[in-house]
């Protein structure tokens, strides 16, 4: 057999493809970044046939970069952002729109509608997740309804709509002649049209989204053999054979395979996951139910999640919006020029606010401004903002699961930052460890499709290959901790109910 697997992460912000050898260490990468079209306030679209060019390419750069072949590769796994919707013509292979991300807001509309008969709630005991922007359910409502054509298209059946794990998947099998349509179990249920105890559509959800059945994927386990990759492309006849959408990527990246076991990933934004086991659990705290992995055959694993919108995003915004860094690794520098955050207090409720709020009509906030503040602070701010928001989520995990979580795996792109690791370790008086492998998310793409080619044999092999990196042990006193948390929520308060009619 080969001796490497390659992971597809297509990411919010860039495409990676990782190589990786059968001790789950990374062998190489290629990466690149795509636009972030920003329309309107509010908006966040990519464009799909960008992605597509630039995961092709990456694949191109990764194997030149370790000398590989596909000869070598074993298998490939694909991970993605979830939720960000893709809608194209099936035969042409063309998006009919930019896909709309999951950070984008434009659907409040459409949310508002589908909950004036039953509330937000109205669908969250099948699907796991209230009536909110974040999924991809309104999202292609909003293309059916806005783009010239798309209803009699959908009707017609010759639309197609797919998250990026799905968009990836068609294409790398031959896209309009032949691709397979098809998305794993951890995607499908980030819909709200996926019943989470049958893992199959549900037509009275779709119905009322008035999106038709046809468009919609197949729905497969998240480590078995889709297909194979079409002939033009350097990794042809290899199986693709794994598919997570990035969180749960990462929970498997993390070994994190039992119940009661979990993990925090901060990228474009954070997202905390909890292992439930094989039983799906209904938050009482603002949390999403969601499927964490399913292999093959086996049993399906759900998980409680807790979504912050903004996180990395942040640091973007200060480097992009506001010039104030040049790049995100600055952020630590500037912020550690100063002892503390002299007042300031961030709450980036760019996209409203997500878990545990769960409140459209917030905005972002800059609270605490004196004439004293300046970039150093708000740099620290918006570092505390993150474990801030983090510690909120861990609380609604802990109060739903009726314990106390007692240290916390994390991964991801910011935790290189070591202040911010510190802090968050300082919010949550628990510890916060690092594994060597900090690509968990690609990593867990890989673990899914390396177990169902018979690359690894089970999930001891996977185990075996975690090893810690770094942990940071909580020092802040717990005064200073409840000072700073009461702060932090007074401003969480201050960011609540400014979109009204007139708001945007
Ligand atoms: N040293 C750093 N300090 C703070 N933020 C960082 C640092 N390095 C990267 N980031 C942020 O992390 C994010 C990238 O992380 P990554 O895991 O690659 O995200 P994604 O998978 O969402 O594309 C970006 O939003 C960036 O602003
Ligand atoms: O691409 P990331 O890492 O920001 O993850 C995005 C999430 O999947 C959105 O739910």
């Amino acid at each position: 057999m080969a001796d490497y697997i390659i992971a597809i992460d297509q990411g919010t912000t860039s495409s990676r493809a990782i190589i990786f050898d059968k001790k789950g260490s990374i062998v190489a990468t290629g990466q690149k970044e795509h636009e972030q079209i920003l329309p309107k306030a509010g908006w966040v679209e990519h464009d799909a046939a960008e992605i597509w060019r630039n995961v092709q390419e990456v694949i191109g750069l990764a194997l030149g970069r370790a000398d590989l072949t596909r000869h070598d590769i074993a298998a490939v796994g694909i991970t993605n952002q979830r939720e960000t919707a893709v809608v194209w013509d099936k035969n042409t292979g063309k998006p009919i729109y930019n896909a709309i991300v999951w950070q984008d807001t434009r659907t409040q509309e459409i949310v508002d509608r589908l909950a004036a008969d039953g509330g937000v709630e109205r669908f969250k005991p099948v699907v796991g997740l209230p009536l909110a922007t974040y999924f991809s359910g309104t999202k292609i409502a909003w293309i059916l309804e806005n783009v010239e054509g798309a209803r009699e298209k959908a009707e017609a059946g010759d639309l197609l709509f797919g998250t990026t794990d799905c968009w990836v998947l068609w294409n790398l099998t031959g896209g309009a002649d032949g691709g397979v349509h098809a998305t794993d179990v951890t995607n499908a249920s980030r819909t709200m049209f996926m019943d989470l105890e049958t893992l199959e559509w549900r037509d009275d959800i779709l119905e009322a989204f008035g999106v038709p059945r046809s468009m919609m994927p197949e729905i497969r386990s998240s480590s078995e053999v889709y297909g194979t990759a079409e002939s033009s492309s350097l990794l042809r006849e290899t199986p693709i054979a794994g598919i997570l959408g990035d969180q749960q990527a990462a929970t498997f990246g993390q070994a994190a395979f039992q119940t009661g076991e979990s993990k925090n990933t901060y990228g474009t934004g954070c997202f905390l996951i909890f292992n439930t086991g094989e039983e799906v659990v209904h938050s009482k705290n603002g949390l999403l139910t969601t499927v964490g992995y399913k292999l093959g055959d086996g049993p399906t694993h759900y998980a409680l999640e807790g979504s912050i919108a903004v996180t990395g995003s942040l640091i973007q915004w200060l480097r992009d919006q506001l010039g104030i860094i040049s790049s995100a690794p600055e952020v630590e520098k500037l912020a550690e020029q100063v002892e503390d955050n002299g007042g300031v207090y961030i709450v980036p409720a760019f996209s409203g606010l997500f878990a545990p709020y769960w409140r459209p009509d917030a905005r972002g906030a800059i609270v605490g401004l004196t004439r004293y503040a300046n970039k150093n602070h708000i740099a620290r701010a918006a570092l505390e903002a993150v474990a801030f928001q983090t510690r909120d989520v861990l609380d609604a995990v802990n109060a739903d699961a009726g314990v106390d979580l007692t240290e916390l795996k994390v991964d991801g792109g910011m935790v290189a930052n070591d202040a911010l690791m510190q802090f968050q370790a300082d919010v949550l008086g628990v510890p916060v460890v690092r594994p060597v492998v900090a690509e968990t998310t690609a990593l867990g793409a890989a673990y899914a499709a390396g177990l169902a080619v018979g690359f690894w044999n089970g999930l001891d092999d996977l185990s075996a290959n975690w090893q810690e990196d770094k942990r940071w042990e909580p020092s802040m006193d717990e005064a200073e901790r409840d000072r700073q948390l009461r702060l932090w929520r007074k401003a969480v308060t201050k960011s609540m109910d400014w979109v009204d009619e007139d708001v945007k």
